[in-house]
């Protein structure tokens, strides 16, 4: 079992030459979409006060956590059991709470008038005085190490090491501390830490605690099988978009959390899109001939909302939408009232 999930999950150690990178890199996209990264150069500390800042924002009171309620630009904080992820096999939402931050975008800059961009919604400096400079920190390093690890993955599909590069000019990037209350999951009574799901976009960098929860379906074994924390290493995912970009060669994995109700748990997703407006057309080294592109082309910008209503009737997928909603995964559920 050990050596099945090593084999499923590899953990790349980033201080290796690119080139050997960008190979270890291609087999683990076109397997699972699922692969550890260690010494990745986000500083221990750094992560450390970043999961600090965040246990006190949950262990606030309720009444504070509401004040910054995530707004129509999926900004602020999601309460428990708001998001149900996976709607077919779920009874009740998710046992979890979250924060979403993006990148700041001034109100009244032009770019606000773009759906799921705008200002951020910060906890009170009053409350907690050091979280939105250790939040700021760590996004800024979670957002070089997604930078690096683009690079990657053009070297990895053959492409110029630069080639992502210009449609990350502004590029959709949300960081969402989660915490998961000490709830025991019941798979059979469809109850979840985290839903079944596939992630919406292109990447999606993943810090955990040392708490064990996240699982992937293994195709080969017919079944969920745990990735559990590794100290120092990231998690990092492929979601839908970079699947179709590449016309299904690199794999966007389903995945869940189950707690067993011993402890709460706290992880912190990063999800690095590219520019509303860039096209995901099949890239040219994914068809040919024997294999015509499977998806039509769209935008970043369009993906995404796409994914949204599909799973949310309320969702306005040309207007800014008026109800927060999830972002980032497969069947999320609309925050009722969240506007
Ligand atoms: O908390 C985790 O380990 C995974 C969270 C996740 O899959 C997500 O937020 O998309
Ligand atoms: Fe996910």
């Amino acid at each position: 079992m050990g050596t099945q999930i090593d084999a499923a999950v590899p953990c790349l150690d980033m201080s290796q030459q690119e080139n050997v990178l960008a190979a270890q890199l291609r087999k683990a996209c076109i397997d699972t979409g699922f692969f550890y990264v260690a010494n990745h150069g986000v500083a221990e500390d750094l992560i450390e006060q970043t999961f600090e800042e965040n246990r006190k924002f949950f262990a606030l009171p309720e009444a504070s956590k509401r004040e910054i309620l995530a707004d129509k630009n999926n900004r602020g904080w999601t309460p428990l059991s708001e998001e149900t992820l996976d709607t077919a096999n779920q009874t009740e939402g998710d046992t979890k709470e979250g924060l979403y931050f993006g990148r700041e975008v001034p109100a009244d800059s032009p770019e606000a008038a773009q759906p799921l961009h705008g200002p951020n919604q910060w906890p009170s400096q009053e409350l907690l005085p050091e979280y939105r400079r250790v939040s700021e920190a760590y996004f800024g390093a979670v957002t070089n190490l997604g930078m690096r690890l683009l690079r990657l993955l053009a070297l990895a599909l053959g492409l110029a090491p630069d080639y992502f590069l210009p449609m990350f000019g502004r590029p959709m990037l949300f960081l969402r501390p989660l915490h998961y209350i000490p709830r025991r999951s019941q798979p059979d009574q469809g109850i979840f830490a985290a839903g079944a799901h596939s992630d919406y976009g292109m990447l999606t960098l993943l810090a955990t605690d040392d708490a064990p929860g996240l699982q992937i379906w293994l195709e080969s074994a017919g079944r969920f099988v745990d990735v559990p924390p590794r100290k120092g290493a990231f998690i990092i995912n492929l979601g839908d978009m970079l699947e179709r970009w590449t016309n299904g060669l690199f794999k966007s994995t389903l995945h869940r959390v189950v707690t067993d109700g011993s402890r709460h748990r706290y992880s912190i997703p990063f999800f690095f899109e590219p520019d509303f407006d860039t096209c995901v057309e099949c890239l040219p080294c994914c068809c040919g001939p024997d294999n015509p592109p499977r998806y039509p082309p769209t935008t970043s910008g369009q993906h995404l909302l796409d994914k949204y209503a599909q799973t949310h009737s309320g969702y306005e997928a040309t207007s800014k939408a008026t109800n927060g909603v999830s972002a980032h995964a497969s069947h999320a559920g609309v925050l009722e009232g969240a506007a």
